[in-house]
């Protein structure tokens, strides 16, 4: 492990303090929180600039396909989430291993409509597979959703697969008929590929379908 003078976290980590899990539709058994996560060596907060050496990377290659990211290609990027306000990348560490075992993001997106108002999105849930079923992938979607309401926006939304609708859906995120398609162009694959890919996915009958499901804040 490297040695660090100073640690800087991606956000400030106050925020997640003043959450109130409460408002969440999400049944916790036992009743868990970011501040509270049930466990001594739980850790619930933003992404630090350290994290690079605490299995970050390596939890989200769980996730998809993450590459060879260096030290300094991950602080500089973590250098220009800082810098643009809008990224509240959130972990969960076991403090006993100095380990990240589950993260979330929250992308804050600015817009002109709705009176220059800004919606969420929430991307990259990954729990590290030794420790799913204890609740830490409700506690860190609902952590991130909260924060969404808190900073503001008036709502948020995911893609996913269409196996982890109901997951979703536990946690206070709707399909909204006839406005919960995901579509997508690659830009990472052969040309034929593209035009393949160029196309809704909806009603695709593979497993891996997508769609997009979204929480409304109460104004
Ligand atoms: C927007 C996005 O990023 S979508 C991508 C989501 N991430 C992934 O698919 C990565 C691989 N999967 C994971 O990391 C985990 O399985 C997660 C994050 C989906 C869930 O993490 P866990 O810690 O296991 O979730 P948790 O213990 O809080 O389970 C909550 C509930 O969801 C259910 N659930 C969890 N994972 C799944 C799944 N893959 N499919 C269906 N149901 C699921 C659980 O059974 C549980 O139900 P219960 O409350 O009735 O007992």
């Amino acid at each position: 492990m490297v040695q660090y003078v100073q640690e800087t976290y991606l956000y400030d980590p106050n925020v997640l303090l003043k959450l109130d899990f409460h408002r969440s539709p999400a049944k916790f058994q036992p009743f868990i929180s970011a501040a509270n996560p049930g466990e001594s060596w739980l850790k619930v907060r933003p992404l630090k600039d350290t994290d690079y050496d605490r299995g970050f990377l390596q939890l989200l290659s769980q996730l998809t396909e993450v590459g060879n990211v260096s030290r300094t290609q991950f602080l500089t990027r973590f250098s220009q989430m800082k810098a643009s306000g809008d990224y509240f990348v959130t972990v969960i560490e076991d403090t006993r291993k100095g380990e990240i075992i589950g993260a979330a993001s929250l992308i804050v997106e600015r817009k002109f409509i709705h009176n220059c108002s800004v919606r969420g999105r929430l991307e990259d849930v990954v729990v590290n597979d030794t420790y799913r079923g204890k609740q830490l992938g409700k506690l860190i979607v609902v952590t991130v959703s909260l924060l969404a309401e808190e900073l503001g926006c008036y709502k948020m939304s995911l893609d996913c697969k269409d196996k982890l609708i109901k997951f979703y859906e536990t946690l206070g995120y709707v399909l909204i008929p006839g406005n919960s398609n995901s579509m997508t162009i690659r830009y990472d694959e052969d040309p034929a590929a593209l035009k393949r890919n160029a196309t809704s996915i909806i009603g695709a009958s593979s497993g891996d379908a997508c769609q997009t499901v979204s929480l409304e804040f109460a104004s």
